[in-house]
């Protein structure tokens, strides 16, 4: 049953959403003040949070500040009087999903709610592998969940590894506790400390309040670090001395906390090569990996490639509103033949766009609109690495230079991306 946090010091008007959501099949906790809401937050997790913009205490962005800080990442739905619709505007750049005008309508709401909740819920829907690689990979996950050992997953970009992470937390004795997975090659470097270990309000320009730091957000949880090959030298010399010392100090104070958390790590890249060319520091590698989990391609995973793809037709027809009998023949021949360089996620974006263009009962080849033309060889043909090299410069303009937003667009990791740069002579 889903559960709604409802913030209204208007006590009336309060007790009648909620009795609506409860006729919905929802349960509520009513709070009228942002301290009370801080506490409830605390206290239990909530599905939902539909907040009043201004009460008693205070304006309810200043609620949605500290989630940010605290990491917690609820659904947040801000109702508001109409003249108050620029201040709802600035909750939603903080993070709020929406905003309703008052007098609020129950269809209105419930309509908004059951969409949120919905999508919600989506975002954990995964299909579990039945292949025998996959059937693997559970085991291992399992066998090792219960324990407290750092697991470096690695693999393929678009195999699944952020998955494996959230599986190990799901199964692990610190299940109810904080989950938070992090991208690496996004922490800047001058902000790494603060954001791992959180900062003193003052503690540099820009450090308007107390931030707590991910590692004791996540105290007694599971910290996914996700493309740890993009880690500086200095914030892999951060983090070594904290997991060393399992203690960490925040910027700009004198005090030192202790942390309890299970890091999980991710990569795509030859970490033993970063090594050797002292791009990644081997003790924080041999820190990190206590056990290697690695995770199979989609071509390793054949028989899950045709479940997988029904699977995400079915996720992708209910999001468009669309609906289709499946792939036809010729479609599922295509669908096993092809070698998936970019795995789950290219399957995952193959079968969205054929939902999109495909206006027949049976998704076809053309649909899938799969490159026939892609060779398995290792070495790239001349007129291949031409290609390779076009689309590098048009990805770039496309992102006016930015080259981590480039690296996601060609899903491969920035390493990589520097790689192909230098090889092709492409500089600023
Ligand atoms: N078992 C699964 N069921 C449904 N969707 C999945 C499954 N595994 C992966 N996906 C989807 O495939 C995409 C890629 O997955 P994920 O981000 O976990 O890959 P990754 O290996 O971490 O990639 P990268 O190394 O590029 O970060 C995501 O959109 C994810 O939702």
């Amino acid at each position: 049953m889903k559960t709604i946090l409802i913030i209204e010091d208007d006590i009336v008007f309060s007790h009648s959403i909620s009795n609506w959501l409860v006729k919905e099949g929802m349960k509520t906790d009513c709070v009228t003040t942002l301290a009370n809401a801080r506490k409830a937050i605390e206290q239990k997790a909530f599905d939902l949070i539909l907040a009043d913009l201004r009460l008693p205490d205070g304006n309810s962005t200043s609620l949605l500040e500290w989630m940010n800080k605290k990491y917690y990442s609820t659904p947040f739905l801000i109702m508001t009087n109409y003249g108050q619709v620029e201040n709802a505007v600035a909750a939603m750049r903080l993070g709020a999903i929406n905003y309703l005008c008052k007098p609020v309508q129950p269809d209105k709401l419930l309509a908004l709610i059951t969409e949120i909740l919905d999508k919600d819920n989506n975002k954990q829907d995964f299909y579990r592998g039945e292949s025998p690689k996959a059937h693997e990979i559970y085991r291992l996950i399992e066998m090792i969940a219960c324990t407290d050992i750092s697991v470096l997953l690695r693999g393929a970009s678009g195999t699944g590894k952020e998955h494996a992470a959230a599986e190990i937390h799901a199964r692990s004795h610190r299940k109810n506790k904080p989950y938070f997975a992090i991208d690496c090659g996004a922490i800047p470097d001058e902000l790494a400390a603060s954001e791992f270990f959180g900062h003193r309000k003052g503690a540099f320009t820009g450090a308007e309040s107390d931030k707590v730091g991910l590692f004791r957000a996540v105290d007694g949880g599971t910290l996914f670090l996700d493309e740890i090959g993009n880690l500086s030298n200095k914030t892999q010399m951060l983090l070594l001395r904290a997991l060393q010392e399992k203690r960490c100090r925040p910027v700009g104070s004198t005090k030192e906390y202790s942390f309890d958390i299970r890091l999980v790590s991710a990569t795509n890249e030859k970490l033993e090569k970063a090594i050797e060319e002292g791009r990644f520091r081997e003790d924080l590698f041999h820190r990190l990996n206590e056990f290697t989990l690695r995770i199979p391609t989609l071509a390793e995973c054949r028989e899950d490639i045709l479940p997988l793809a029904d699977f995400f037709l079915k996720l992708t027809c209910a999001k468009a509103r669309k609906s289709f009998r499946g792939f036809d023949r010729l479609a599922q021949a295509a669908l096993l033949e092809y070698p998936w360089p970019g795995n789950i996620r290219e399957l995952k974006n193959v079968i969205g766009r054929a939902v999109l263009i495909c206006q027949q009962e049976w998704i076809s080849v053309s649909d899938l609109n799969l490159d026939i033309s892609f060779q398995k060889e290792e070495k790239p043909l001349l007129a291949e690495e031409e290609k390779e090299r076009t689309l590098l410069l048009q990805t770039l303009e496309k992102v006016d230079g930015n080259r981590s937003k480039a690296a996601r667009l060609l899903n491969i990791s920035r390493t990589t991306l520097y790689e192909k740069l230098k090889k092709y002579h492409i500089t600023d």
